[in-house]
């Protein structure tokens, strides 16, 4: 029973009573669709429930996106009739497309993509969609087959435009739980590059991408991990039809094709431009041309069942040391480009969490020497931001070397003006592994020290919580949608690499709305640009404590606390949200009253930090005491070995001398181990009776907020 989206937004309420939801029709990183019935007039529509605890819920954002969404009004661009809080989701109402997404189509029934005619016809409709929302001066942003929706009827609509995109878009990183959730195969090249600009191109280079997808069945690249895709994308010649294995597609497709993908933006074309090739002009009706491609198939909530079934099928299935960790990676892995938000230290953590399948040292490395990568790796960056103005400046200039096997030849690369430099067959773990062997001392000082309580609130443990909190969530997550998790199998062979970080302005620097954005652009291109922000903003790394508060606070916050709790319809939403007081809370003083969530993962941390610091401790007093064996020995402290020059036979005495004031040195090392361990053991203590607090505090805050919301 689908319908015009002429409904207009007044025809359908903002009350969630009215809606019966029924099937889940499919999934994203922060939302399910749901079929739904609307009760009062009994029509079928989608129900997207977003989950503002697992999004960039800016709200200015959202709210600024649902006046924009309110006004969009085109055949090919699905048009949300309303939307509405619903204790922490957000309710987009929208038509229900009966054969949902491209990408769902693919996996269910045609997993080597489509053939030309169908693919030419979706992507003429989808270039209607991109044009009419160009000429108003939007950017779509993430123009890929998941979000181009098919109707019975052969309509093709393109979703995730307005509220459900924006909030993922806030580019407010500090309170992203997920920073950079999601694959950027389809971002283009200078969105990959803060700093060089871009435009509405940047959905011609998505579009590209989309047909490639159609084409194949998935997108180039998509079998990597995110930080690789990125590199590749900057990195490598764009992708493109392949003359010998897409022979069967026609040289006017693999033309629009490569047109689209040309890594200058500016002479990619427009979308009037494409409109006009004779690829899209042949191109069929695809009321009568794409209602054929779901003639056999049953509903699509089983479609979406059984994919789900065979997804956790596979991941059961899949043969890894630790699913957990896969999953882990995948849960970034699954997403389309809707969080486009993420930096250096994104990448850095997913760098950690990168495991090569084609090199056996990725896979025999063993849990300690983990640890030790991930402290030292922190150890590093904490030494070497120990000389600059500061630490966000300093982060910004780090150099990463990082490769993932599979390439044999040394190689330069220019990256936004900075030399990409990587070492053949070495991984970065590899590398730090290294340099731990030949500098132990340093290692001591840097890492197993004591704990001291301004290296918890530094910059460096900051980011190691950012590492423990996203870790932590991430688990969350896998525990939620195990099912969801693994779509696809990673391959991650090949070159990996971070740039060295020239100038502060470049991948992690901020991308704020308009300004910053137009040096590259010619004329034309910059009568196109149009406001930037949300799924294209990479975010400031200069971060602070407070900004690093989990998003469950702000979102709580904003659920719970705020006038958005009414529900409302797009309109009344918007009003309600204006009657918001203006001193409405922010993240800053939200903590001060709740200081859990503030202390939480500080404390995670902490426990964290203490427990690699007792692995290190172990492990380094092993190497310090024949490291100072040997030098004491150097040093004339101890008498010389049996049998070395200096020894004028007095064998058994200077053995037992020195066999003495080893023991002497054992007994030393084991007492300051003691105390360290210790130590540890009064901060684990002390851990624990601050989380018993900080739960007591939270619980408190909670049932306050209930009553409240009561
Ligand atoms: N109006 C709709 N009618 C029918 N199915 C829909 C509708 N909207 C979305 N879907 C289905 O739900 C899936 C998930 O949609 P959603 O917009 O949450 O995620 P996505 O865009 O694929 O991923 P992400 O939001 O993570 O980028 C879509 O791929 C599509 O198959």
């Amino acid at each position: 029973m689908a319908f015009s989206s002429s409904f207009s937004s007044r025809t359908f309420s903002a009350n969630p009573s009215d809606y019966n939801l029924l099937e889940e029709v499919g999934d994203g990183a922060s939302a399910t669709v749901y079929r739904a019935i609307y009760l009062p007039n009994n029509r079928q529509v989608a129900v997207k429930c977003v989950d503002l605890d697992r999004c960039n819920s800016n709200l200015d954002d959202i709210r600024r996106e649902a006046q924009t969404m309110s006004l969009i009004d085109h055949p090919n661009v699905v048009r949300a009739f309303c939307s509405f809080v619903v204790e922490r989701h957000l309710w987009v109402v929208m038509p229900f497309m009966a054969q949902g997404s491209c990408l769902h189509l693919m996996k269910a029934a045609y997993p080597e993509g489509f053939e030309e005619a169908i693919i030419a016809s979706i992507l003429k409709e989808t270039l209607k969609a991109l044009q009419y929302l160009h000429r108003q001066g939007h950017i779509h942003r993430d123009v890929k087959a998941g979000n181009i929706l098919l109707d019975d009827n052969g309509e093709v609509k393109v979703a995730d435009f307005g509220v459900s995109a924006c909030i993922y878009d806030s580019g407010d990183r500090q309170r992203s739980r997920n920073t950079f959730v999601g694959t950027p195969c389809w971002m283009a090249p200078e969105v990959l590059q803060p700093g060089t600009g871009y435009n509405s191109k940047a959905d011609i280079w998505s579009f590209g991408i989309t047909a490639l997808e159609l084409a194949h069945g998935h997108a180039p690249f998509s079998k990597y991990p995110p930080m690789k895709v990125l590199l590749m994308t900057i990195q490598n010649a764009p992708p493109g039809l392949d003359y010998d294995r897409d022979r069967k597609f026609s040289k006017s497709f693999k033309e629009i094709v490569a047109m689209c993908l040309v890594k200058d933006q500016t002479k990619r074309p427009s979308v009037d431009k494409l409109l006009k090739h004779s690829f899209f002009k042949n191109a069929k009706s695809p009321e009568l041309y794409l209602k054929r491609l779901f003639a056999d198939l049953p509903p699509l909530w089983n479609r979406v069942k059984t994919l789900q079934i065979k997804d956790a099928a596979q991941l059961a299935l899949k043969k890894m040391p630790s699913a957990e960790e896969e999953a882990l990676s995948q849960s970034k892995y699954h997403r389309g480009v809707s969080a486009w938000n993420f930096d250096i230290e994104d990448l850095k953590v997913q760098a950690s969490l990168l495991r090569d399948d084609d090199d056996d040292i990725a896979e025999t490395r063993d849990e300690f020497e983990n640890k030790l990568f991930t402290s030292y790796k922190d150890t590093i960056t904490d030494s070497q931001f120990s000389t600059g103005k500061n630490n966000s400046d300093n982060l910004q200039q780090t150099e990463f070397m990082l490769q993932v096997g599979g390439n044999d030849t040394p190689h330069n690369a220019q990256i936004n003006g900075s030399i990409v430099e990587t070492t053949p067959s070495i991984l970065e773990k590899d590398m730090v592994t290294s340099k731990i062997k030949s500098q132990p001392l340093q290692i001591r000082k840097t890492v197993s020290g004591p704990l001291v309580p301004g290296m918890v609130l530094g910059h460096s443990l900051s980011e190691r919580g950012r590492i423990f909190e996203r870790s932590g969530n991430e688990s969350q997550l896998l525990g939620e949608k195990s099912n969801r998790e693994l779509r696809k199998n990673p391959n991650l062979s090949g070159p990996l690499m971070l740039p060295k970080r020239a100038s502060s302005n470049s991948l992690s620097a901020p991308i704020k709305s308009s300004g910053g954005h137009r040096d590259s652009l010619d004329d034309k291109s910059k009568a196109n640009l149009v406001q930037i922000k949300g799924r294209f903003s990479v975010t400031s790394e200069n971060l602070d404590l407070v900004k690093d508060l989990p998003v469950s606070s702000v979102s709580r916050q904003s659920s719970q606390g705020s006038p958005l709790k009414k529900s409302a319809s797009v309109g009344d939403w918007i009003s309600d949200y204006k009657q918001m007081p203006t001193g409405q809370p922010s993240t800053d003083s939200a903590n001060t009253n709740n200081p859990a969530p503030f202390l939480i993962p500080q404390l995670q941390n902490l426990f964290q930090q203490t427990s690699i610091q007792q692995d290190l401790i172990m492990n380094l007093l092993n190497s310090l005491q024949s490291a100072e064996v040997i030098d004491d020995s150097q040093n004339g402290k101890l008498p010389p070995l049996p049998g070395s020059p200096e020894n004028n036979g007095s064998v058994d005495t200077a053995a037992s001398e020195r066999e003495q004031l080893l023991l002497a040195k054992i007994a030393e090392l084991r007492a300051r181990m003691t105390s360290l361990t210790d130590e540890l053991t009064s901060e684990k203590l002390k851990y624990k009776q601050l989380q018993q607090q900080l739960n007591a505090v939270y619980s408190q805050e909670q049932n306050r907020e209930n009553k409240e919301a009561a």
